[in-house]
């Protein structure tokens, strides 16, 4: 292709429009591919010939529009990539650059050239067509001279720069050329027919003009029958006819490269198929091994799963089997018991019939028995008489003045301090150390009817003195008082340290017993029981259950009185049960005289006196019985000097000590068997003297501190105790009286009453008592 920079003015525009756009023209109008379409697209059309011709007849005007229009830039970018998809198909002629540098000339040759070879058919084999140009597939009938223009286009060799070139028809002009009316041809002149064939009108004219010439020339010559046409028609002639035939062997050319195309895409098309065939083949050769493969692996599992199957199975068979041996010994154990059982069973029932036998002679003994204790509970009364009498003659043996020995614990805060009693022996022995005195002068054993060490309880201490306590509900007088230093338990003992019934001391719990006894005598005897509480502090005797603390001095009678009172005008107060006491006894401590000293912070300073007075009435015979206990709690009995005592306390103290030196006395009296016993040199022996003077029973908890610091007031304690236990007091009398006694003594109470009314004193009330115990006696 030449170069065409520079000429574009040259170019005779309108003319080769005229060309291109007719040839477009003659294509298929319908083609639509669009302008952008990609270039796998494009490739596709162009590979068949005939997308090639609608390619080219859909840009071709665009093309041109554009080159003519002056806004060729537009469409350029799209023509290039036409061209290059051709470039790559082998088109010769052209090359993109041009397209890029090259001016609108070298474009529109381009498409024409395309336009020639498309029209020729080459299709796809484009790249064929490099190798047979420039020449035409058929060979033209050449005129001598005359170049065909489409020869010189197909080369590529277009001479624009020739003056002498013949310009280009256009389709509409060359068909003018060939319109002529009949008969006209023989007359053209030579001008005209050389235009007509030395122009491009043969190229460009239509086959149907061309025909109708050829047409037209014939019927002329018929006509003019053996008419001569002329040698130039006839050279025309031949020329269109040289253009004809021509055409139709580019038709025919065409043809062929459709069918070879037809052909050979039936071919491609039939090796597609095969192909497909095969992967249709090769897919279901697959298809049957991926079967056989899952088949074969089907198989494998299920073989597999059975075997595992078989083993579980297996297993399970084994452990079902050791079940049923397991089993099956259990049965037979069971079995075995179960024999066990009916042969015990039987054992048992025969056992039982012996026993049976048994219970029914040992139910008509116990007949017989019972029959002999029904026997015995009607002689009940009489033999409980007897029971009491021979309790209280074993009493009365032990001794009438009983010495008890209770020994305090530390207390909390005393732990590091050392002991002072050293040994305590199973029969009242108790060994006291000395550690001021060296060798055998350390030591001093006492003993007495009991000893109570310092872990003994309270219930014990008193299950001790319980048969005591009951002689009073058979008429006994008995005495029971707390002797010892201060702080050494005395009033722990009397009275307990608290209110719970654990703590109780022998008051409550002796009271607590009279009420629980009366009550389950209560069928045969019915009883009374009336508190007095008094104390006597500075030796003056005060009635701890009166409102008036202040009051008149209390007597004393010397002598007993038939009522048993001591203190007459003490206040007298009947009770019915446990609480009534221990309200009672609450207004009673309340009332005491208490003071503190070096010795213990809240010192009992008065000796506290008890009395239960009980009168039992024998509800079958009529017979009374008249008890009276006596619980006396001493005031302390410290040395003045230890208690650093001063003023009133010095004084309580110098009574206290005074009183008790009185009762040693007595005692000391007592156990000499002297004919005077200084009962009067104190209030406390004035109180006590039916107690400690005979026919009463008497007892006394000697309280010892076991603190070694209180050794020497321990053992002077201890002294007195040996000495009280050494006295004799004598058979304890019951205060029992016959129903015909009791109205005599009566008569006599109501005879002394009379007296003392009258002011003759207590001597004729004593006389008759005195007559009346002789005729008891007797
Ligand atoms: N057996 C015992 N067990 C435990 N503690 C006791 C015992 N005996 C006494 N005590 C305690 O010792 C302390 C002194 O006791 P208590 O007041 O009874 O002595 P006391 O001899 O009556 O004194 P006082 O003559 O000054 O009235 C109290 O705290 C008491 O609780």
């Amino acid at each position: 292709m030449g170069t065409f920079g520079g000429q574009f003015e040259d170019f005779h525009a309108d003319d080769r429009r005229a060309e291109v756009i007719d040839w477009l023209g003659g294509l298929l109008p319908e083609f639509d591919l669009p302008l952008d379409s990609s270039d796998e697209e494009l490739r596709e059309y162009l590979i068949d010939g005939t997308a090639l011709c609608y390619t080219a007849d859909k840009l071709m005007p665009g093309v041109l529009e554009g080159v003519w229009g002056g806004y060729a830039s537009d469409h350029r970018s799209n023509v290039k990539k036409f061209l290059s998809v051709i470039a790559e198909m082998g088109l010769p002629g052209f090359s993109v650059k041009d397209l890029e540098e090259g001016s609108m000339l070298s474009i529109v040759e381009c498409l024409l050239a395309l336009r020639d070879n498309v029209s020729a058919g080459l299709g796809e084999n484009m790249s064929n067509y490099a190798a047979k140009t420039p020449s035409r597939p058929v060979a033209p009938v050449s005129t001598p001279g005359r170049r065909s223009p489409g020869e010189d286009r197909r080369r590529g060799v277009w001479d624009a720069k020739s003056p002498q070139r013949s310009p280009l028809l256009s389709g509409q002009k060359a068909n003018e050329v060939f319109q002529f009316k009949r008969g006209q041809y023989t007359d053209l002149p030579a001008a005209k027919i050389s235009e007509m064939i030395q122009s491009n009108s043969l190229d460009n004219a239509p086959t149907q003009s061309l025909l109708r010439v050829v047409n037209g020339i014939l019927d002329e010559s018929i006509e003019r029958k053996r008419g001569e046409i002329p040698h130039r028609v006839v050279y025309l002639l031949r020329n269109v006819v040289q253009e004809i035939e021509h055409r139709i062997s580019i038709q025919a050319e065409h043809i062929r490269n459709q069918n070879n195309i037809i052909k050979t895409r039936e071919d491609k098309y039939r090796s597609k198929i095969k192909a497909l065939e095969t992967l249709v083949n090769g897919t279901n050769e697959e298809n049957e091994m991926a079967i056989n493969r899952l088949e074969l692996v089907k198989v494998e599992k299920s073989k597999k799963r059975v075997e595992e199957l078989e083993t579980a199975s297996e297993l399970q068979l084994q452990l079902w089997s050791k079940k049923a041996n397991t089993f099956r010994s259990f049965m037979d154990n069971q079995k075995l018991c179960i024999k066990d059982i009916r042969i015990s069973s039987q054992s048992i029932k025969q056992e039982m019939f012996a026993l049976q036998m048994k219970w029914r002679d040992e139910i008509s003994n116990m007949g017989l028995d019972l029959k002999g204790l029904v026997d015995a509970a009607e002689n009940y009364h009489g033999v409980l008489a007897e029971n009491q009498k021979l309790f209280n003659e074993v009493q009365e043996l032990k001794g009438n003045i009983r010495v008890y020995c209770r020994v305090r614990p530390f207390l909390p805060g005393q732990d590091g301090k050392s002991t002072a009693v050293d040994y305590i022996g199973e029969n009242g022995e108790i060994l006291i150390s000395n550690p001021s005195k060296q060798g055998k002068d350390g030591y001093r054993m006492f003993k007495f009817n009991k000893i109570f060490n310092t872990h003994v309880s309270q219930a014990e201490v008193f299950s001790d003195i319980q048969p005591l306590i009951r002689s009073v509900l058979d008429g006994f007088n008995v005495c029971i008082f707390a002797y010892g230093q201060t702080g050494s338990g005395k009033t722990y003992t009397m009275s307990g340290p608290g209110k719970s019934k654990e703590d109780w001391g022998v008051n409550y719990r002796a009271l607590n017993d009279l009420f629980d006894i009366s009550l389950k005598r209560r069928n045969t005897f019915s009883y009374e029981v009336e508190v007095q509480m008094v104390e006597i502090y500075n030796e003056q005797v005060r009635d701890l259950l009166s409102n008036d603390i202040a009051q008149k001095r209390l007597g004393i009678w010397s002598t007993s009185q038939p009522n048993g009172l001591v203190v007459p005008d003490a206040s007298l107060i009947p009770v019915k049960s446990t609480s009534d006491v221990l309200d009672l006894m609450e207004i009673g401590q309340a009332n005491r005289a208490v003071g503190s000293t070096a010795l213990n912070e809240r010192s009992s300073r008065s000796h506290s006196i008890l009395t239960v007075h009980v009168r039992g009435l024998d509800v079958k015979n009529g017979s009374t019985s008249r008890g009276c206990l006596h619980l006396i709690d001493l005031a302390g009995s410290e040395r003045v000097e230890r208690s650093e005592a001063t003023g009133d306390r010095l004084k309580e103290a110098q009574h206290i000590n005074k009183s008790l030196s009185a009762l040693g006395d007595v005692i000391f009296a007592l156990a000499q068997k002297n004919a005077h016993v200084p009962y009067r040199n104190s209030k406390l022996t004035q109180v006590l003297q039916s107690s400690l003077g005979g026919q009463a029973k008497t007892l006394m908890f000697v309280q010892i501190n076991p603190d070694v610091e209180s050794c020497s007031e321990t053992i002077s304690t201890l002294k007195f105790a040996e000495r009280v236990s050494g006295v004799e007091l004598g058979a304890a009398r019951s205060n029992k009286e016959g129903k015909d006694i009791k109205d005599l003594l009566e008569q006599g109470c109501v005879f002394e009453r009379h007296n003392i009314a009258k002011g003759y004193g207590n001597g004729t009330a004593s006389s008759q008592q005195s007559q009346i115990s002789q005729f008891i006696n007797r």
